[in-house]
């Protein structure tokens, strides 16, 4: 658990100096190869380190996407990305290198000696390393990182070949429970270390089942009793359990129970309309506040390490200059990308994250309708549109399904639908065991409701906009590619169109032998195992034509008719559902009438 915490933390861009006592460490694991030859358990020992990183390889690539960068590029890229990295805004002014002087300035930590006369192209020989080493620099640095790459992972491919070939002609033995073993497991508690060694063995079997499993048994046997195991050990429900462990691999499934069982980082959002990254980021380590950029993709998040003071309370909190919120809360309404002055809802907005966002970055002009159902919810709402000082906010508070009928003609919207919260289960670990089968129905149901209802409130013609983003912090396929699919057959009026996320992994286009629209590829994805931020789902669409559905292209009770048959298609009512009576309504109209006027003491036949 530890070493995981561990991973979860962004590193700080490495010294020049970190950076060749790594590659030179390398160099001699290379060089010792062919020295010896590698025993049995040293392969083994490679096989599985080789393993998990190619397991880790996303977060790496994210989590220290600075390191990475930093490594790769020129000299002249790495004093430009430094630059940047603060950058607030695009149209900043210049900072002053005075305001820098401090452990955020990167370009300290980078500075190495200039050498303009090494050539720039590759330099290195197979049969002289030593001589290579002593002439890397900044230049030839990338290319002698990918020699050393491609052949440690030569290395590991040759020793895992190795390994299968000694696994085969060995007897392997089960790593499943004999039938006594079961009647002896049943009867105690379980044994989570034994548990633990079990869930491993598993998916190292299933991971190649050809060659590691053991005669007779099925692939089904395996992933009952992994399924079984990781409810043991990690406390889900066996219903929720099988429902993530079918998103991925054996391998990634693991990761991603692996990674629900810490909180994400703590990650703060400054709040531009009130200061600039840079100088946040120096007030609060000047107060013991230990921080970084979150990643290259954005320039206004800061995650935290530790602090001496407490984060929701320091006076610059309390000015409004930044807010806590989780970094993937920040990715839909990157993809939204609102515009000065336009009309923007967010239909589901308290208790304001995104809102206050989409305000700041549309610089308090235009109109925000921030809309959310739960009238208690809206106090937060309000309560942190006041503090960030967002001044082209209006509240309000209906069931977002009532949109366009109550206002619509938006240049873009946002959906952060209602879910189930399977993204977030290192914040709340009760989803593991309070999630349902019915839920799946239910809440997916609702959020193509709003879905559609977002569809048909914004504006097609919109000059600058005619955008939707759906976003849910689930990661369950029900919830997101679904829903995006099922809008897409209700609405051919709309299209998915490019998130512009720099990251993300690519939506379903197929799951378990359901076929989405092959657009929904566009839509992405995020897993705590591999962007260490909750999991979270993000679709854009654009809006080409009006929606028949449209409040100002159908009447209400077209409206309802084509919602009634939408819901007969759905199978959410059924068809000999009782129609009104109009003749016997009125005679239950007029007696009510009566009745009323009965009761104010004026005489029913004297009034017209
Ligand atoms: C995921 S949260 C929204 C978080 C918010 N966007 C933020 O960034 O702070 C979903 C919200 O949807 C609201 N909600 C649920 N059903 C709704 C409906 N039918 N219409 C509008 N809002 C609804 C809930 O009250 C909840 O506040």
């Amino acid at each position: 658990m530890g070493s995981r915490r561990h991973k979860n933390k962004q590193g700080a861009p490495p010294t020049l100096d970190e950076f060749q006592a790594k590659k030179d460490k390398k160099l001699n694991k290379i060089k010792q190869k062919s020295k010896r030859a590698t025993p049995i358990e040293d392969k083994r020992e490679k096989v599985s380190v080789k393993k998990q990183k190619k397991n880790h390889k996303e977060v790496v690539k994210t989590t220290e996407s600075d390191e990475v960068a930093g490594e790769e590029q020129s000299e002249e890229e790495l004093s430009k990305e430094t630059k940047t990295l603060f950058d607030d805004s695009d149209d900043d002014e210049e900072a002053n290198p005075e305001d820098l002087k401090d452990e955020f300035d990167l370009e300290q930590e980078y500075d190495y000696e200039e050498d303009a006369e090494q050539p720039t192209t590759a330099m290195f020989s197979d049969d002289d390393d030593e001589g290579d080493l002593e002439d890397l620099n900044a230049e030839n640095m990338e290319a002698f990182s990918k020699q050393l790459d491609e052949e440690e992972a030569e290395e590991a491919e040759e020793a895992e070949r190795e390994l299968v070939e000694t696994d085969i002609m060995q007897p392997r033995a089960d790593v499943l429970p004999s039938e006594r073993e079961l009647e002896l497991m049943a009867d105690q508690p379980p044994n989570l270390t034994a548990v633990r060694t079990r869930i491993l063995e598993i998916v190292k079997v299933l991971e190649d089942f050809r060659n590691l499993a053991a005669e007779g048994r099925s692939r089904t046997e395996y992933v009952d009793r992994l399924l079984l195991d990781i409810c043991d050990y990690f406390g889900y429900s066996p219903f929720l359990a099988e429902k993530l462990f079918n998103l991925f691999s054996p391998a990634e499934a693991l990761e991603f129970f692996e990674a629900n069982e810490i909180a994400r980082p703590i990650t703060i959002r400054t709040n531009t309309l009130r200061t600039r990254r840079r100088d946040l980021a120096q007030a609060l380590v000047n107060k013991g506040v230990n921080l970084q950029p979150i990643g290259t993709w954005t320039k206004v998040g800061l995650q935290i390490f530790d602090s001496q003071v407490p984060i929701g309370a320091t006076s610059e909190y309390l000015a409004g200059q930044y807010i806590l919120q989780a970094a993937s809360s920040f990715l839909p309404v990157v993809a939204l990308d609102p515009q000065l002055n336009e009309r923007v809802l967010d239909m589901a907005a308290a208790p304001g994250g995104k809102t206050t966002y989409i305000s700041a970055l549309m610089k308090n002009t235009g109109c925000v309708f921030a809309n959310d159902a739960n009238k208690a919810r809206t106090k937060s709402l309000i309560a942190n549109i006041h503090r960030l000082g967002c001044t082209n906010t209006i509240v309000c508070n209906y069931d977002a399904r009532e949109f366009p009928k109550v206002i619509g003609g938006f240049d873009r919207i946002l959906l952060d639908a209602p879910c189930s919260g399977t993204g977030v289960i290192g914040k709340d670990q009760s989803v593991k065991v309070s999630r349902t089968e019915k839920d799946f129905i239910q809440i997916p149901h609702l959020q193509k409701q709003l879905l559609l209802s977002a569809i048909d409130s914004v504006d097609a013609n919109s000059k600058t906009g005619g955008f939707i983003v759906y976003s849910t912090c689930s990661v369950a396929v029900e919830e997101d590619e679904a829903v995006v699919d099922y809008a897409l057959r209700k609405r051919p009026n709309v299209r998915l169109v490019d998130t512009g996320l720099a990251i993300g992994k690519e939506g379903f286009t197929s799951f378990r032998g359901k076929k989405f629209h092959p657009s929904v590829k566009l839509t992405r994805r995020y897993y705590p195992h591999t962007y260490n931020v909750d999991g979270f789902y993000v679709a854009k669409f654009q809006k080409i034509a009006p929606s028949r559905h449209d409040d100002n292209q159908a009447s209400a009770r077209e409206k309802e008719a084509a919602a009634r048959d939408e819901a007969l298609e759905e199978g959410i009512i059924k068809d000999d559902f009782a129609e009104f009576d109009d003749q016997e309504d009125k005679q239950y109209i007029e007696k009510s009438k009566k009745t009323i006027l009965q009761k104010k003491g004026l005489n029913p036949k004297g009034k017209k």
